[in-house]
C-alpha cells in the first residue's frame, strides 16, 4: 500500500449565492460524497453559508468546508454557479457578456483541474458556458456536461402529471436544445406507461405550445415571485451527482456537445463515472427538428464568437 493518504470522493462547488448553497444543502442531506468544498469569491458569503450548512450535516455523511479554488480543482465532481443571475424579466442569454468572463475566471483558478473530474456548469446561458468550459477546462468534451433541460423536462412532467393523473416519474417526455426561451417539449416521442402521450383522451383538447411555453416560462414566474430559483436545479444536481459517483448511467437531458446538431445543446444523455457514456436523440417531428435547428444556430453563432 503506498503512503498516500486514501481520501473518499470530493465534490467541490463554485458560487455560493441562492443556486450554490441550495446545491450544497441538497447534496449534504442525500449524503452524494464524503466531502463538500464551497467556494465563493465572496469570502464572508461563503464563510457563512459553510457555518450554516455545517449546522445541518449532523444528518448527514457529507462533512463540508470552504475549498480554495485550488483545492476545488482537485474534486472529483466541480459545479460550477458562480455568475450573475437573470433580473425579473431578463433572458438568460442576456446574462453571456457578465458570465463568460466570470467563468474564464473561475476555470483559471481551478487549474490544474484533475484530469478524471467531471465539470457541471449551471450557471447560464448554460449551452454556451458548456461550450466555453469544454474549450477552455483542459478537459475532454464528455466530462463537461451542463445542467441543460434537466430541471425543464421536471417542469413538464410535474404539469403533465397535474394533467394526466400519474406520478411525474411515470411520464417520459423531454425538453430538448435550449434550456431557455428556444426550449423545445419533444411531444411527438413521449409516453405514459408505454402509451403515446398524444393518444391520451386527457391530451385531446390540450393547447400543446401552451403548456410548453408555461413550462419555458416558469423561471420567469419563480425570479418574479421570490428573486431567483434554486431548489429544483438542486434537486437535478444531487440526482446527476449520485448517478456520477455511483456510476447509474442515469439518462437525463444534460448541455453536450451534439454531433447531429454541431453544437452543444441539452439531449437525453446516460451519465457515469467517466462523464457521458452515450447520447440519445429522441424521435422528433419535422417541426421539432426545426425549433432545435434554430437553438443550434444559435448556440453555435453564440459559442464561436465568445470562443475566438
Ligand atoms: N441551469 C439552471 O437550471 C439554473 C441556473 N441558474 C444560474 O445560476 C447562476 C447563479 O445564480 P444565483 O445563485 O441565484 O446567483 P447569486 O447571485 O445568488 O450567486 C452567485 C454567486 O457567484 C459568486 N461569484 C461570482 N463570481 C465568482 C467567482 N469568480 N468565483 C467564485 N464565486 C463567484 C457571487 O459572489 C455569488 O455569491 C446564474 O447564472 C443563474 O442564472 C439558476 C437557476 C437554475
Ligand atoms: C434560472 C433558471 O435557469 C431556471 O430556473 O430554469
Amino acid at each position: 500500500m503506498s503512503g498516500a493518504k486514501q481520501r473518499g470522493s470530493q465534490m467541490a462547488i463554485i458560487g455560493a449565492g441562492s443556486v450554490g448553497s441550495a446545491i450544497a444543502f441538497a447534496c449534504l442531506m442525500r449524503s452524494v460524497v464524503s466531502e463538500l468544498l464551497v467556494n465563493d469569491f465572496n469570502e464572508k458569503v461563503c464563510q457563512g453559508q459553510v457555518l450554516d450548512l455545517q449546522d445541518a450535516a449532523f444528518v448527514s455523511s457529507t462533512k463540508v468546508r470552504i475549498g480554495t479554488p485550488k483545492e476545488c480543482g482537485q474534486a472529483d465532481i466541480i459545479v460550477i454557479t458562480a455568475g450573475a443571475r437573470q433580473r425579473p424579466g431578463e433572458t438568460r442569454d442576456a446574462l453571456v457578456l457578465r458570465n463568460e468572463e466570470i467563468l474564464r475566471s473561475v476555470l483559471s483558478g481551478l487549474q490544474p483541474i484533475k484530469s478524471t473530474a467531471i465539470l457541471m456548469l449551471v450557471a447560464n446561458p448554460v449551452n454556451i458556458l458548456t461550450c466555453m468550459a469544454q474549450k477552455f477546462s483542459g478537459l475532454p468534451p464528455h466530462q463537461v456536461i451542463g445542467t441543460g433541460t434537466y430541471l425543464d423536462s421536471n417542469r413538464l412532467r410535474v404539469a403533465m402529471r397535474d394533467h394526466l393523473d400519474v406520478a411525474e416519474s411515470a411520464v417520459n417526455a423531454y425538453i430538448v436544445g435550449d434550456h431557455g426561451d428556444k426550449q423545445v417539449a419533444v411531444w411527438s416521442s413521449a409516453t405514459v406507461g408505454g402509451k403515446p402521450m398524444l393518444s391520451f383522451e386527457e391530451m385531446k383538447n390540450l393547447d400543446l405550445d401552451k403548456e410548453a411555453e408555461k413550462v419555458a416560462r416558469k423561471a420567469y414566474s419563480i425570479i418574479d415571485l421570490k428573486g431567483a430559483t434554486s431548489f429544483g436545479i438542486a434537486a437535478v444536481v444531487s440526482d446527476l451527482a449520485l448517478s456520477i459517483i455511483l456510476n447509474k448511467l442515469s439518462v437525463n437531458p444534460l448541455s453536450t456537445y451534439c454531433e447531429r446538431f454541431d453544437a452543444c445543446l441539452s439531449f437525453p444523455v446516460s451519465l457515469g463515472a467517466n462523464g457521458v457514456e452515450r447520447i440519445i436523440y429522441p424521435d422528433m417531428n419535422d417541426k421539432e427538428i426545426a425549433m432545435v435547428e434554430a437553438s443550434a444556430k444559435f448556440a453555435r453563432e453564440a459559442c464561436a464568437k465568445y470562443i475566438s
